[in-house]
């Protein structure tokens, strides 16, 4: 297990992202913090996906800093780190993926060691452990053998996870990690999730559509809204009812579940407005 004091977070600083000469997030702030889960929320179209992406450095910002601290020491400009040393620190489950053809399950597991590998295809002697370790967690490691290309959208996304977590990485980006997965896969990844952050001192970030989901799992909320960080912080805070009615265009009420003493928020449509 990695020590806790090795690790280090990652933040991003006043970042302005756009597509062309469009800006679709204007100068957003988040901070990732070992051992802890940050859910990002908010309408479709509010920039969710394109944060995190910047945060993997997959989408280019055009203003803004990111820092990690790669080894405890120093915190460093990622945007200055080579490629393959940030890959060791920051992975993203990302949304969509292609399905990549002729490959088998392991194959695409062992795609997540690539950082340690290099150019010249060195020697990765923790990585057969990695992968062994990234499918059991995910329960894929029956589905070694199978072609990617015959497996459901449930199993191909827990592959994904599984190569995600074969990268060992310090940072965890997902994006909707859920989607595809039925009711126990779903629990699962959200324990897996967990359990890294909390046993392994994984710094989490998440984007989540459903707000019961994030105030059940994370440490701190931030709802995006047109682009910008329109609340922060713990759940009973950041999802508050008058905020997320206007962020989302709908009325949106809330209250403490008696028995859990989280968060629930309920829409309200037209029809069950009791
Ligand atoms: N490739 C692209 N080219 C141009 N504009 C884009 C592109 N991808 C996203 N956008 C725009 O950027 C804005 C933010 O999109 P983004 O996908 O980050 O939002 P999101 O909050 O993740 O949405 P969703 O909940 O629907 O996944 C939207 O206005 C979207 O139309």
């Amino acid at each position: 297990m990695i020590e806790l004091s090795e690790l280090s977070g990652l933040e991003a600083t006043d970042l302005v992202l756009r597509y062309g000469d469009k800006d679709v997030v204007h100068g957003a702030g988040l901070h990732l913090e070992p051992g802890r889960i940050v859910a990002l929320v908010g309408p479709n179209g509010s920039g969710k996906s394109t944060l995190l992406r910047a945060l993997a450095r997959l989408h280019e910002a055009s203003s803004g800093t990111i820092r990690v601290r790669p080894d405890g020491g120093e915190a460093s400009d990622a945007l200055m780190m080579k490629r393959s040393d940030f890959a060791r620190h920051v992975t993203l489950l990302s949304q969509s993926r292609p399905v990549p053809h002729g490959l088998s399950v392991r194959d695409v597991v062992e795609f997540g060691r690539h950082p340690y590998r290099g150019r010249w295809r060195a020697a990765d002697p923790e990585g057969p452990a990695a992968v062994h370790r990234a499918m059991e967690l995910t329960g894929v490691a029956e589905l070694a053998d199978r072609g990617v290309q015959e497996l459901s959208g449930g199993q191909l996304q827990r592959v994904w996870l599984a190569s995600c977590l074969a990268q060992d990485t310090s940072v965890l980006l997902l994006d909707e990690p859920t989607n595809h997965l039925d009711l126990r896969y779903k629990v699962e990844i959200f324990d897996l999730m967990y359990d890294l952050a909390r046993i392994h001192g994984v710094a989490v970030g998440v984007v989540l559509h459903d707000l019961d989901e994030a105030a059940a799992l994370a440490d701190h909320v931030v709802v995006l809204s047109e682009g910008r960080i329109a609340a922060a912080g713990p759940a009973h805070e950041a999802l508050d009812a008058a905020l997320l009615s206007d962020v989302y265009s709908i009325r949106i009420v809330t209250h403490t579940d008696p028995l859990t003493g989280r968060l629930r928020t309920r829409a309200v449509g037209r029809h069950n407005d009791s």
